[in-house]
C-alpha cells in the first residue's frame, strides 16, 4: 500500500537524517519501527505525510508517486497522522476537534458525517458525555481518545501513529494498543512507532529497526527472537 523507495531526508541541505530508506505498510497490516531518540523516526513519518519532502527517492501510495504532496492532500488520499504531540485545538470542544478534518473536504466526507460521528461516539462512549467540554480541559488518556477518534472518523486507508502511548498510565497505554489493533482488523495499514519495544515487537507483522538514520534490520516477529532480539536490546539498551 505505502513503499518508500530509498528515500534520503533531511531539514538542512548537508545534513541527512534519513539516509537511503527502503519501507512499506501494507493493508490490514501493522509496521512497526523503532529506534533510539534521535534516530530519525518522527522524521520518516512527516516525510510520508508530506511536511519533509524527500531529498531523494520515492514515497509510493497505492502506486501513485505522493512524494511531497501537501498533507491536506494527503488526507483526501486516505493518509492520516496521528502525531505524538497533541493536534488538538484546546479551545474547541471535542466534537469540533471531532469534525474539524472534515471541513472543507469533498462530500463523500461530508454526506455521512453524522453517522460517522455517532459510531465513533459507539466506540469511544467517553467522548461522548464529554463531546461539548473544551478539548484542553480532558486528561491525556481523554485527549489521546480525540485523537483517535478522529483519525478512525476519516477513515484514512494508512494511518502513521508516532508514540502513541508516551506519558499515558499503564492501562490507558492498553487500550491504546487495542484501538490499534482494531484499526489494522478495519484494514486500516498501520506504521507504528512506540517505546514499548515489547509491546511494538508482539504485534507487528513486521518491525524495521531505525538506527542513525538507516534501516539496521527488518523482520517478522519471529525474526526478532534467538540472536536478532539480543541484537535489538544491544541497539537499544533495553531489557524485554
Ligand atoms: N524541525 C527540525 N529541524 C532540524 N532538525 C530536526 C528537526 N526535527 C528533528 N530534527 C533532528 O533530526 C534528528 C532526528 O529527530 P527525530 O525527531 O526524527 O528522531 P526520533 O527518532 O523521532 O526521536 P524521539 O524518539 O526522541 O522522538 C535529530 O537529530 C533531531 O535533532
Amino acid at each position: 500500500m505505502m513503499e518508500m523507495r530509498r528515500v534520503t531526508a533531511g531539514y538542512a541541505q548537508d545534513i541527512d537524517v534519513l539516509r537511503d530508506i527502503d519501507l512499506r505498510v501494507d493493508a490490514g497490516r501493522i509496521t512497526g519501527l523503532i529506534g533510539l531518540n534521535g534516530a530519525g523516526k518522527s522524521t520518516l513519518v512527516k516525510t510520508i505525510c508530506g511536511f519533509l519532502p524527500p531529498k531523494s527517492g520515492t514515497v509510493h501510495f497505492d502506486g501513485q508517486d505522493i512524494s511531497g504532496v501537501a498533507p491536506h492532500r494527503l488526507i483526501d488520499l486516505g493518509i492520516c497522522c496521528i502525531p505524538q504531540e497533541s493536534s488538538l485545538f484546546p479551545y474547541l470542544s471535542v466534537q469540533d476537534n471531532l469534525l474539524l478534518p472534515l471541513l472543507g473536504r469533498p462530500k463523500r466526507f461530508a454526506s455521512d458525517m453524522r453517522t460517522r460521528l455517532q459510531e465513533v461516539f459507539e466506540l469511544f462512549p467517553a467522548l461522548h458525555e464529554k463531546r461539548t467540554d473544551q478539548a484542553g480541559s480532558l486528561s491525556g488518556g481523554q485527549q489521546k481518545q480525540v485523537e483517535f477518534a478522529k483519525a478512525w472518523l476519516q477513515q484514512p486507508r494508512l494511518c502513521l501513529i508516532d508514540e502513541p502511548s508516551i506519558g499515558l498510565s499503564p492501562r490507558v497505554s492498553e487500550e491504546v494498543f487495542v484501538w490499534i489493533e482494531r484499526f489494522a482488523k478495519a484494514q486500516m495499514g498501520i506504521l507504528l512507532i512506540d517505546h514499548n519495544v515489547r509491546r511494538v515487537v508482539r504485534m507487528s507483522d513486521r518491525i524495521c529497526v531505525l538506527s542513525l538514520g538507516k534501516i539496521t534490520a527488518d523482520g517478522t516477529p519471529a525474526d526478532f527472537e534467538g540472536n536478532l532480539h539480543e541484537q535489538v536490546q544491544q541497539w537499544l539498551g533495553l531489557n524485554f
